[in-house]
């Protein structure tokens, strides 16, 4: 099994190496090769990155073209069995020995081994690792820094190397994700990652960052690329359960006719066309983030780091949106698709473990938008002090004067509407805070018994940004579009506002005037709107344009053969290759005739 895997990813890997194209093409075509994960996810998705985030240009030029020439092979461990999310607490130390201009690492106890890293437990032969850096008796923090752990010629770990396999997950099973401990390993100085801060050869530590967080800087990347990740494995997943549901023939609600295609119920198009919309949306969103991340470095390569702290709530919370949305839906992709949706061979299960895990990997859900929060309490402090909110929070001003924006269900009004939500949460936030301030609590204290509320409130903030960044990106990338196109692309947008709307009317009614006539008139409009979709249904699912061998399903190949193929897939299991095995013999005859 383990040998398949490291074959196939290195026929993807050299193959679009040899064809000279980038590694996120490597990202589209590895899933021709893995219905989860190439076990060199983490050497192009985080290793090669960060040699580019946390190297000098002189430790770039000795390490970037190993890398990418695979002469190395890396993976980024930062977790530990005992911390995940407080990087601060992790426990690994690197400690400078001046004497031989050495770092010497340690994993202290059990919960300071590193856990988890991809490609760790039997492909990777470097690492990132991330270890609180001590030199002349100080602790510095967390530090990175890039670690040969095995032979490159025998691929043994190295002396005071303990490294192997964590064992079988819920998904990701293709991705050798692994352990590691250090028993008075050393490393050079020059192993030290030292764009962000150095250690001189007589162990003096130079903080060269003007920002605290930049070490935290290839877990921004990973996050802002996470978004575009979900849009595509949604995409895939409600290519397979469109196409499934048109081939689906099911009940007959009327006595005299055939049965219908289960796309044609009215819950079946509420189930999937919402996933359409949404990968339509984190596409839109993942690429405006894009931007403003690409954005953002260049501000910090001018030595300006004013957008850092907008960027880092950005990409905390749409990562946690749309890794949860896109686990959601595409878990009512496989409900879509009834007992066939739980064949592997569907494709539909392996496509869940991925999206799920996102939820976790790269900064768990809670804990990202609890990040976002703390940047929305200070800029709504900052709003109350008189000084200017950044782009994404202009939508606070309206709240100044406390009065109820009037409902307006037209798309702008609804995306208005979303806006008045996250403001109106996050006021409440800020004034619960300073409730139980008043009330004699401390800041941490006020802080933590309002973090369900914060939560919601970073949600809130999130959706907002992805209703206007969705509207405001389709009206721009139609304005050419033929009528057709430019109306069903509407369609799309408007059904997002709509379903968004109905899911938080709790919401609206609290911070706008929508009223129950309005909620009686969105539900007519986004029933109306379904049975408009439909007849495009099909047409927008092709558009995505997955080959089947990128698909790897039974349900959603272009041919629609489901039955032959579900046939096809069930004969390839090994337990068929015999009409009777040998359990048989060996347990279940002897228990027939009670000789068990
Ligand atoms: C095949 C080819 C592929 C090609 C391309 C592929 C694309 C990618 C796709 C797939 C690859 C990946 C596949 C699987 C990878 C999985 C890898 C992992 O999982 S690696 C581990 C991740 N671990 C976490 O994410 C820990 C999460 N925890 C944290 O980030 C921190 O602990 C945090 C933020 C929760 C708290 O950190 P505090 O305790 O140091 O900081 P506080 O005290 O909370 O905040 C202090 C100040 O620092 C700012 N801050 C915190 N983090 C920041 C950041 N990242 N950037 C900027 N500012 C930050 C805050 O906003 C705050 O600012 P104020 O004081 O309010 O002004
Ligand atoms: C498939 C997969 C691949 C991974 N690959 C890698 C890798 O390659 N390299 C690597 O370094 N790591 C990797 N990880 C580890 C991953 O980054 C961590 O699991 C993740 O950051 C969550 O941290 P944790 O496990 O410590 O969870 P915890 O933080 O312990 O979460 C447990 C619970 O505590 C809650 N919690 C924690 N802190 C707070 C808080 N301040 N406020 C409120 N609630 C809180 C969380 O919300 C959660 O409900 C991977 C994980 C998975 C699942």
């Amino acid at each position: 099994m383990y040998g398949q895997i490291v074959r196939d990813g290195l026929v993807n890997v050299t193959g679009i190496e040899d064809l000279g194209l980038t590694s996120p093409v490597l990202q589209r075509t590895s899933d021709a090769f893995f219905k989860e994960i190439s076990p060199f996810l983490l050497h192009f998705g985080m290793f090669v990155p960060t040699i580019i985030g946390q190297c000098t240009p002189e430790q770039q030029a000795k390490w970037l073209p190993l890398a990418m020439d695979l002469k190395i092979i890396g993976t980024y461990a930062q977790t530990e069995l005992g911390h995940g999310t407080f990087i601060r607490g992790l426990e690994t130390t690197a400690t400078y020995d001046a004497s031989t201009e050495q770092f010497i690492l340690k994993t202290p106890k059990l919960s300071s081994y590193k856990w988890w890293a991809g490609g760790l437990g039997k492909t990777a032969n470097h690492c990132i690792v991330l270890a609180q850096l001590y030199t002349k008796g100080v602790c510095h923090g967390p530090h990175p820094f890039i670690v040969q752990i095995r032979d490159t010629e025998t691929h043994m770990p190295l002396p005071g190397i303990k490294v192997g396999e964590i064992g079988p997950k819920l998904g990701f099973n293709t991705a050798d994700n692994g352990f590691l401990g250090f028993e008075d390993f050393r490393i050079p100085r020059e192993n030290l990652m030292m764009k962000n801060a150095q250690v001189t050869k007589d162990g003096t530590y130079v903080k060269v960052a003007r920002h605290g967080k930049l070490t935290y800087g290839t877990m921004v990347f990973v996050r802002v690329m996470l978004v575009s990740d979900m849009a595509y494995c949604l995409a895939k997943a409600v290519t397979i359960a469109v196409r499934y549901s048109a081939v689906r023939r099911q009940s007959q609600p009327k006595p005299d006719q055939p049965e219908p295609q289960v796309l044609d119920y009215l819950t079946q198009q509420h189930k999937l066309f919402i996933c359409i919309s949404t990968a339509h949306a984190m596409k839109l969103t993942s690429t405006w983030l894009w931007n403003t991340f690409t954005g953002v470095l260049a501000d910090m390569r001018d030595g300006n780091t004013d957008t850092l702290p907008e960027l880092h709530a950005l990409s905390s919370c749409l990562k946690a949106i749309s890794t949860s949305d896109t686990s959601a839906l595409i878990e009512q992709c496989r409900f879509a698709c009834g007992g066939h949706g739980y064949m592997y061979s569907s494709n539909l299960p392996a496509l869940y473990s991925f999206a799920t895990a996102t939820r976790t990997y790269e900064g768990d859900y809670t804990v990202l938008l609890l990040q976002t929060a703390r940047f929305l309490v200070k800029s709504w402090e900052q709003m109350d002090e008189g000084k200017p909110l950044t782009p994404t929070l202009a939508y606070l001003e309206q709240s100044r004067n406390g009065s109820q924006v009037s409902w307006d269900d037209s798309p702008e009004g609804i995306v208005r509407g979303f806006d008045a939500v996250a403001a109106g949460r996050i006021g409440a936030c800020v004034k619960s805070i300073r409730k139980h301030i008043n009330n004699g609590m401390d800041y941490e204290d006020a802080w933590q018994m309002t973090t369900v509320q914060l939560v919601g409130a970073a949600e809130a903030h999130c959706r907002a940004v992805i209703c206007r960044v969705y509207r405001d990106e389709t009206a721009r990338l139609t304005a050419g579009c033929s009528p057709g196109v430019k109306a069903v692309l509407d369609q799309l947008s408007t059904l997002y506002l709509l379903y968004w709307a109905l899911e938080r009317t709790g919401d609206l009614l609290r911070f706008s005037s929508l009223s129950e006539r309005d909620i009686e008139n969105l539900q007519a409009r986004y029933e109306a709107l379904l049975l408009k979709i439909r007849p495009n249904a099909v047409g927008l699912v092709d558009a995505f344009d997955f080959r089947d061998e990128v698909l790897m399903s039974t349900l959603g190949s272009y041919d629609g053969r489901v039955y032959e193929r579900l046939m096809e897939e069930a004969l390839k299991t090994p337990l068929n290759r015999e009409p009777v095995s040998d359990s048989f013999h060996k347990y279940i005859k002897p228990m027939m005739q009670g000789k068990l």
